[in-house]
């Protein structure tokens, strides 16, 4: 069966930065497709060859049996031909409108009870009664965001396209909201591309990744796997991997690796294929530290370093560590304050064997 999405295009932009939106979306019904990436990488482009607002300079786009845009035969569907609904950071609510209007904004074709069931289908949907009569104005952030989704998906479209969704609004209230719109979007049950430059946002409302950079698709797949096993060092560093290092491969045996990184020895699950080399990715959240010196554990990997820098973040302390490396391991300040943790404090790092993975160098 062919997938509900193909996407396979390139956008070449005058100055010579090229733009490849490559990725698909197997099944019909309600999944998150995240583009996700650094600023520039590509994922507006992305976004806005699906939407119809930049025409591929070549290759093509069908969805839900339909060609959308094809390059090589000179067919471009324009955005309102497209079956997709679209929301931008800045959510395009008519001000003028009620909340009721601007959700049966779309809905011209359909007569005047299909319409108004459909408005009452939404609202109830989106947990908006008994604030059909108010102006977008009146509504709070959280709300304001929940009409301009009913108003995009109020057509049933093929695609939802979400552009930064929640970047408007303010910290708590986008937690708060990250939750409530997967929900949202599977009680809709709609197929929807999401761009987000936020991991943990990528990793919360996400379904399958499609991680760019440079214009450029690097891997593309079910979330979990990609965030646990990017495929290139690049990959690693945008999907926040604290520690990425070349190593030499020592040996291979019994499906674990053993690699040469300075002077320490690390071990790690054998990716396959490896050859002299390997890039170590290890997450520092992975990194437990140990006062002291190195004694038993069933850690594989006991590590004797030292502290370079301790970094507040919030309810977290970043470590830099010189291992042989550098090393980043995220404690807890609770940690941090138990162990009486400081700067040059000689300390023992430990990582699981399954906490690192490695990338093959060629
Ligand atoms: N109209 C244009 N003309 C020339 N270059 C463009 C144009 N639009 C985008 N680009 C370039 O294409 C690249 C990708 O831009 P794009 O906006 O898609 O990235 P992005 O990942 O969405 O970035 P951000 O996260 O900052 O929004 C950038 O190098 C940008 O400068």
């Amino acid at each position: 069966m062919d997938p509900h999405l193909t996407c396979a295009a390139e956008r070449r932009f005058p100055g010579g930065m090229r733009v490849e939106a490559r990725f698909r979306i197997p099944e019909p019904g309600f999944s998150v497709t995240v583009l996700f990436g650094p600023s520039g990488s590509g994922k507006t482009t992305a976004l806005r060859l699906l939407a119809g607002l930049e025409r591929p300079d070549a290759g093509h786009i069908a969805c839900g049996g339909t060609v959308w845009a094809d390059a090589g035969r000179g067919r471009h569907l324009p955005p309102q031909a497209r079956n997709l609904g679209f929301l931008s950071q800045a959510y395009d609510l008519f001000p003028h409108l009620s909340l009721a209007a601007n959700l049966a904004y779309g809905l011209g074709g359909l007569p005047a009870g299909a319409r108004r069931d459909r408005v009452a289908e939404l609202v109830a949907l989106l947990g908006l009664d008994g604030l059909e009569d108010r102006q977008p104005a009146q509504l709070s952030g959280g709300q304001r965001q929940r009409a301009a989704l009913g108003r995009a998906l109020a057509p049933r479209p093929a695609l939802l396209l979400l552009d930064e969704p929640l970047s408007a609004l303010d910290r708590p209230t986008q937690l708060r909201l990250r939750r409530d719109l997967r929900d949202l979007l599977r009680r809709l049950d709609v197929p929807t591309v999401l761009v987000t430059h936020d991991r943990a946002e990528a990793l919360q409302l996400g379904d399958r990744l499609v991680v760019m950079d440079g214009g450029r698709v690097c891997q593309e797949g079910p979330i979990q796997p990609v965030f646990d096993r990017p495929t290139d060092p690049a990959v690693a560093r945008i999907l926040g991997v604290e520690t990425v290092v070349l190593g030499g491969v020592v040996e291979v045996s019994g499906g674990l690796a053993t690699v040469a990184v300075g002077e320490a020895r690390l071990q790690a699950p054998d990716p396959g294929s490896l050859g002299l080399r390997a890039y170590v990715c290890i997450r520092g959240e992975d990194v437990l530290v140990e006062r002291g010196e190195p004694g038993p554990s069933t850690a594989r990997n006991r590590l004797a370093a030292r502290i370079v820098s301790l970094q507040p973040e919030g309810p977290l302390v970043r470590l830099t560590l010189d291992a042989g490396f550098p090393l980043e391991s995220v404690v807890t300040r609770q940690a941090c304050a138990d162990l009486d943790l400081a700067e040059g404090e000689a300390v023992t790092a430990l990582l699981k064997a399954s906490a690192i993975h490695l990338i093959p160098h060629d």
